[in-house]
């Protein structure tokens, strides 16, 4: 039964499938979500043992998919493999080739939007187990489930936010969690044990408007440009990036020239480490970046929590005291693999959301010797690189599925 795809279609194999994947149009503001769950729901079906149900937690056009590989134990705690459906937008005539034509070049490198963030390990993880169930007929001894789930690259809210808060996903009693990660640009793969939560600040001057001519004080201008704000080195500490700017009088040729306008705004993409002071950090905001007395006023969005349900940072340890730890690391050097020291993610999963209710969970992507390209133009993974990812995830998901350790059911610390 499980050679029915290749039957239907002979030129089906990993890399086809995950070409035709990529092909699938799932970036913002329109995801296709539906093709995408159709496209997985068909192939995880020609893998045996396999279950499989769409679950809709907010609206019908925002499907989550669920499959899921019975483990011998079904008393133990599951181990669960995450990856989102869906992609930020590409700008295609910035791209060498159309960001959703999956196009590979001569050197075997595959373009795409989404073929590093995160189609990548969403396929990967069905490949994994149908080569551990077809080739090897490895029976899982705790329960494996992948989910596919939508609005991570808008903020989970209407995603994973929902899934950790439902019936369904305290029935799947998960003890452990695989999410995605990061590009290597070296022979390491990188783990990652937490994420930066971003904050979303809109800061707006306003001041006294005048002829574009004049050097007065107090402009609009003027007090948007006293704004203090850094950039960050590296995913320890708070980054502070302007996203954009809006400013000026519209005229029907740009903008009038000669005024200076009474009300600029800027918008920053602030990201918080996870031991990073919130209290501190709006403090700084309300006093020295956007003070009053300079007509600045303010906004801050905060998506997503920084603190789990008893109130300590949102991080997965990543020593002995975390037994899911050693057993991921372990299948990691048995696969061949060299794993580089954990980091913080630099950027924000919905792992953030999973670590919320103390599940351990990391970040893991295995792609190295790759430029980093998430949400950047010509977004490309080596053919190679996906399909030794394949192999990982095989020794990865056989020791995890395979651990009889006690589970500890709080092992975030
Ligand atoms: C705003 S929530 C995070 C969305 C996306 N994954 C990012 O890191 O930008
Ligand atoms: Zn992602
Ligand atoms: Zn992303």
């Amino acid at each position: 039964k499980y050679n029915q795809e290749q039957e239907v279609n002979p030129e089906s194999n990993p890399l086809s499938r995950f070409r035709n994947y990529l092909r699938i149009n799932t970036a913002h503001p329109t995801p296709d979500y539906a093709a995408a769950v159709n496209y997985l729901t068909a192939f995880a079906a020609t893998i045996p043992t396999l279950q499989i149900r769409t679950l809709y937690l907010t609206t019908p056009d925002k499907p989550l998919l669920l499959v899921t590989w019975p483990g011998s134990n079904p008393t133990l705690p599951s181990v669960l493999f995450n990856s989102h459906l869906d992609s930020v937008p590409a700008e295609p005539s910035k791209w060498l080739h159309d960001p959703f034509a999956a196009h590979l070049s001569d050197d075997g490198k595959i373009y795409a939007r989404g073929a590093q963030d995160d189609k990548c390990i969403g396929l990967q993880y069905l490949e994994a187990i149908k080569e551990l169930k077809t080739k090897l007929d490895y029976t899982p001894l705790r329960t494996v489930h992948i989910s596919y789930v939508p609005e991570e690259e808008v903020g989970g809210f209407d995603g994973m936010a929902k899934f950790v808060e439902s019936k369904d996903f305290k029935e799947l009693n998960v003890g452990f969690v695989l999410d995605e990660g990061q590009t290597s640009v070296n022979d390491e793969f990188r783990v990652f044990y937490a994420d930066r939560s971003p904050w979303h600040l809109v800061i707006k001057a306003t001041g006294v408007p005048g002829h574009g001519s004049r050097m007065y004080d107090n402009s609009a201008m003027e007090n948007l440009m006293i704004i203090k704000a850094g950039l960050a080195a590296n995913s320890e500490v708070i980054s502070v990036n302007p996203v954009f700017l809006k400013a000026g009088i519209p005229s029907p040729t740009g903008f009038v020239m000669n005024m200076q306008p009474s009300e600029v705004e800027a918008g920053f993409d602030i990201r918080m480490p996870p031991m990073a002071d919130p209290d501190l950090m709006r403090r700084i905001i309300a006093e020295e970046w956007a003070p009053a007395w300079r007509n600045l006023t303010y906004e801050i969005t905060e998506k997503g929590p920084l603190r789990d349900y008893t109130g300590r940072p949102l991080m997965t340890a990543t020593n002995e005291s975390n037994p899911w730890w050693s057993v991921f690391r372990q299948a990691i050097e048995a696969a061949g693999g060299k794993l580089a020291k954990p980091e913080i993610l630099p950027s924000t999963t919905d792992a953030r959301f999973m670590r919320q209710l103390g599940l351990p969970t990391l970040g893991f992507s295995p792609m190295k010797n790759t430029p980093i390209l998430l949400h950047d133009h010509n977004e490309f993974l080596p053919e190679s690189v996906y399909l030794e990812g394949i192999k990982v995830y095989e020794h990865i998901i056989r020791s995890l599925s395979s651990f009889d350790g006690v589970p500890v059911s709080e092992t975030s610390k």
